[in-house]
């Protein structure tokens, strides 16, 4: 009788799991591509490591010189047969562009950017008139002022970072992972001058979590704080105490900083007139007006942890890839420092006028950012049926999609596509000679490209120039190590944080 009872119920569960993957087969247009037991987003999926059973969240890395080939066009399916959603899958600039400048036919669907939802919608999870209504009031904080605000404190904080760190009365640096520099130097850029908040290189040591610390555990345990069920925080668990207590203070933080600016705007001094348009001001003058222009408390929050988050995380990955790409291309570090010799005379400090100028630091950069592409996950959902007539480069076929599909753009596939990028994978600056500013697509394409990317490159060249115009960069080799093997264990992309770049790189800083 059991067994009967079993088998019934064993018939029924695995016919409806046959008919929901047909479903899913159906709704991907039958496109070829990973048929695995999780999708990459789903929790096993997520902690899993990449294999054949399991894409996992390293499969844009591990398989981007062979994965496109494998099926023949650059845009497939993914369909788990056990767990996670079903997605179409592009590393294709063609249809990236396609599908990020569409005036209509795709959102954010609130499940693909609940990872910078937390606290509440903001302007990079937004869709329809709330983004019209963020964008209104964070877009005019990006202007020359603040790229202006940017290079100042970006050569203050170099300093300070020198004199603190007490390099300047060193010849010679071992930094064990330039990342933690440069994680920290990215936060302290977007919280003086978005933020107009102090941020002194040293800080008295505490053993409270700082801003930066509970920042940064948020940002690289958000998987697991999304999907691990509130009842799980109770237990001792020391690791889920760890986020948990970050999620508090980060959650603490942003409320004071935000009650703190209140006050000194209902003090109306001359001073505040003056920081009426930075981004802060904004977004708090936001919080006290209604309608059109006005952002409830949720937003509030929502926005000051998207641009804490965005502002730094992606811009620190890529200036660490830049530093490490430097540090072993001697020949392209040596072309950027006789540019700044002649750009800088006397080693001066760079300032706003110079970034135009300064285009090898530039390309250096833009070169990173192309092999690390920080925001390496970029999606859209349909919400009408969409039809994509699809090139030979893409299997030379139409798409039929419903509405309710999700599109994820590999931006590491595409800037990997050697139809674009010959010799993906050596690090070339001189492709970048001459690109105008609006051709970066690691940016994204589109109205929702990204907001900051003036800010984070304006940070970048005059970090960058300084470090190359007082050190050498080199890797810092362990005993046996050699150049080669430095590079294979040093640059290997993968998911840090929410954002995607190297993971620790030894830098040796000799200075020049
Ligand atoms: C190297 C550094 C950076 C990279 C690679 C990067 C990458 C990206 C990408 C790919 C997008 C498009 C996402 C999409 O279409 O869904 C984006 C959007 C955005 N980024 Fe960045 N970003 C960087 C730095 C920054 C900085 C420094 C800020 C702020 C100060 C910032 C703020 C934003 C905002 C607000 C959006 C949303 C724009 C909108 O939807 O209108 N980003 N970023």
């Amino acid at each position: 009788m059991w067994s009967t009872v079993s088998l019934a119920v064993a018939t029924v569960f695995l016919s409806s799991l046959a008919l929901n993957y047909h479903a899913r087969l159906k709704a991907v247009g039958h496109l070829p591509g990973f048929r695995a037991a999780f999708g990459s987003f789903s929790l096993f999926g997520a902690i899993l490591p990449t294999s054949w059973f399991n894409p996992g969240l390293n499969w844009q890395w591990l398989w981007r010189k062979s994965v496109y080939r494998y099926y023949g066009s650059r845009t497939i399916s993914s369909v788990p047969f056990l767990s996670g959603e079903p997605l179409i899958i592009t590393g294709s600039h063609e249809v990236a562009e396609h599908v990020l400048s569409a005036p209509s036919g795709y959102w954010k669907a609130p499940d693909s950017t609940a990872a910078l939802m937390l606290w509440g919608d903001n302007v990079i999870s937004s869709n329809y008139d709330a983004y019209k209504r963020h964008r209104r009031i964070v877009g005019p904080a990006f202007t020359g002022t603040t790229y202006a605000l940017v290079a100042r404190e970006t050569v203050k904080l170099y300093h300070e970072m020198v004199e603190g760190e007490k390099w300047d009365q060193l010849t010679e640096v071992c930094v064990p992972a330039i990342n933690i520099f440069m994680a920290k130097f990215a936060l302290g850029i977007i919280t003086r001058c978005g933020f107009g908040l102090p941020f002194p290189w040293m800080r008295d040591e505490t053993h409270e979590m700082s801003f930066g610390e509970a920042l940064a555990i948020v940002s690289e345990r958000n998987i697991v704080r999304l999907a691990t069920p509130r009842w799980a925080y109770k237990l001792p668990i020391q690791k889920l105490r760890e986020v948990e207590e970050a999620y508090l203070r980060l959650s603490n933080f942003m409320n004071e900083f935000a009650r703190a600016r209140k006050d000194e705007l209902s003090s109306t001094t001359e001073e505040v007139h003056l920081r009426e348009h930075d981004l802060f001001t904004r977004l708090v003058m936001a919080s006290q007006a209604e309608g059109r222009k006005g952002l409830d408390d949720s937003e509030l929050i929502g926005d000051i942890f998207a641009f804490m988050f965005a502002g730094h995380e992606t811009t620190a990955h890529v200036m660490s890839a830049t530093v490490a790409l430097l540090a072993l291309h001697e020949d392209e570090q040596l072309k950027v420092l006789e540019q700044i010799r002649e750009l800088l005379p006397g080693n001066r400090d760079p300032a706003f006028e110079d970034f135009e100028k300064l285009d090898k630091v530039m390309a250096c950069f833009e070169e990173a950012a192309r092999m690390f592409p920080a925001g390496s996950i970029v999606t859209r959902d349909t919400t009408q049926t969409i039809t994509l007539k699809l090139s030979a480069q893409n299997g030379d076929r139409t798409l039929v999609l419903p509405p309710g599909v999700r599109i994820m753009i590999d931006m590491v596939g595409v800037h990997y596509d050697p139809a674009i990028f010959p010799d993906p994978e050596q690090f070339k600056p001189s492709r970048w000679y001459g690109i105008p500013e609006s051709d970066l697509t690691f940016f994204g394409w589109g109205p929702r490209a990204c907001l900051g990317r003036k800010f984070a490159m304006m940070e970048a060249i005059c970090l960058l120039t300084m470090l190359v115009r007082d050190w050498n960069l080199s890797p810092l080799l362990e005993a046996g190590d050699t150049k080669d093997k430095w590079r294979e264990r040093v640059l290997q992309g993968s998911l840090v944080g929410l954002g995607f770049g190297i993971r620790s790189a030894p830098i040796r800083l000799t200075r020049r």
